[in-house]
């Protein structure tokens, strides 16, 4: 598809571009233009990010998939167990406190069965574990993106790991290739509409530790600290979005920011088309707990004393791990297990810290 090109008259708010090459040489300014975006918003964009193709691939098999007759998607649908692998079928999920449905189909992948390919670990067996094509397309397509993405976002936590003064290969720690976490890749289709006010992903702080996303088209929207309006973040050919969720937030005592964000269906000149996205979600290990990391870092420990001493007494100590972080939002997001306003709200991340 040609992409129609961005309304500039539609207001956006600007990311600043890091560039991963120069991440990878651990150039200095890089490294603190990186600590800016990652401490004021908590995103930005990442340019050379040697994902390009592999993104494109994974849209091309997002096509494939989400072709499939309902009935045959319907057969991986996630459920509503607080799993995310599989399917979602779009209004499966709630956007806000009323009930109204998402109008967004995901596709997930467990980054524990791609890595543990040709055998699946935690989807089995084939027929009720992902559609076929993406069992087709685990060599050549899926296993490929999440690797890459995986590397991505391990130098990116590594940086931050030696900014936040923990000892070497800390958050690493965190997150090994063979725990079983929520890590997993998602590819987003949401239907053309006529409205560009109907909420596709409703708004959210994500839930594990960076998001690696790929946009095509208008539509991802971030509410900026202090501010009540939400702006659109404009997407750039050959950028990705990298965003940080609560996880390292909540290690770092609220040094990195989980920002809330949404989905509205492409604004202006992009409205009325079909909107593709694809996102890496990096995640810690299910087992982890999800408290600041005090005792491990002064810089961590003056960080949490700061929060607690002022007006909203964040205090970073969840009691709970990074599964049980993960699978109560997933749970309660669903509209199946909605009781009223209350499940919205057990939905909710970061942005409710102080009164867990
Ligand atoms: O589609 C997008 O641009 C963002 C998706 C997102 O925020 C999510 O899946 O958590
Ligand atoms: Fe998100």
């Amino acid at each position: 598809m040609t992409i129609p090109a961005w309304p500039e008259d539609v207001p956006t708010h600007p990311l600043l571009v890091i560039d991963y090459q120069l991440l990878k040489k651990r150039e200095a300014s890089e490294i603190e233009r990186l600590w800016e975006a990652a401490t004021k918003l908590g995103f930005w964009y990442l340019k050379n990010h040697e994902a390009d193709q592999l993104a494109q691939n994974m849209f091309d098999l997002g096509v494939e998939v989400m072709d499939l007759p309902l009935e045959e998607k319907m057969k991986y649908e996630q459920g509503n167990e607080g799993s995310s692998a599989g399917y979602k079928m779009a209004g499966g999920n709630a956007v806000a406190a009323n009930g109204e449905p998402d109008t967004s189909e995901f596709l997930n992948v467990a980054k524990d069965d791609a890595l543990a390919w040709p055998k699946l670990v935690r989807r089995a067996p084939p027929g009720t574990s992902y559609p076929e094509p993406a069992l087709a397309k685990m060599d050549s397509v899926i296993v490929p993106f999440v690797k890459k993405s995986l590397e991505v976002n391990s130098l990116i936590m590594d940086i931050f790991n030696d900014k936040l003064g923990l000892r070497k290969g800390r958050l690493a720690e965190f997150h090994p290739d063979n725990e079983f976490s929520g890590g997993e890749a998602r590819i987003i289709k949401n239907n053309a509409t006529l409205s560009t006010e109907k909420i596709a992903i409703g708004s959210h702080t994500d839930f594990g530790s960076l998001s690696f996303l790929h946009n095509r088209l208008g539509g991802l929207q971030v509410l900026p600290p202090g501010s009540e309006t939400w702006q659109y973040v404009k997407p750039l050919e050959g950028h990705a979005i990298c965003n940080i969720g609560d996880a390292l937030s909540i290690f770092s005592g609220g040094i990195l920011r989980s920002n809330l964000h949404r989905v509205m269906p492409p604004p202006s000149t992009q409205a009325n088309n079909v909107r593709w996205s694809l996102v890496f979600f990096s995640r810690p290990s299910n087992s982890a707990v999800l408290r600041a990391l005090t005792e491990e870092s002064d810089i961590i420990a003056k960080a949490v004393a700061a929060a607690q001493a002022g007006a909203d007494g964040k205090k970073f100590d969840t009691g709970s791990t990074a599964g049980e972080w993960f699978a109560r939002r997933i749970r309660n997001q669903r509209i199946a297990n909605r009781t009223g306003p209350e499940t919205w709200m057990a939905s909710r991340g970061t942005e409710r810290i102080e009164v867990v």
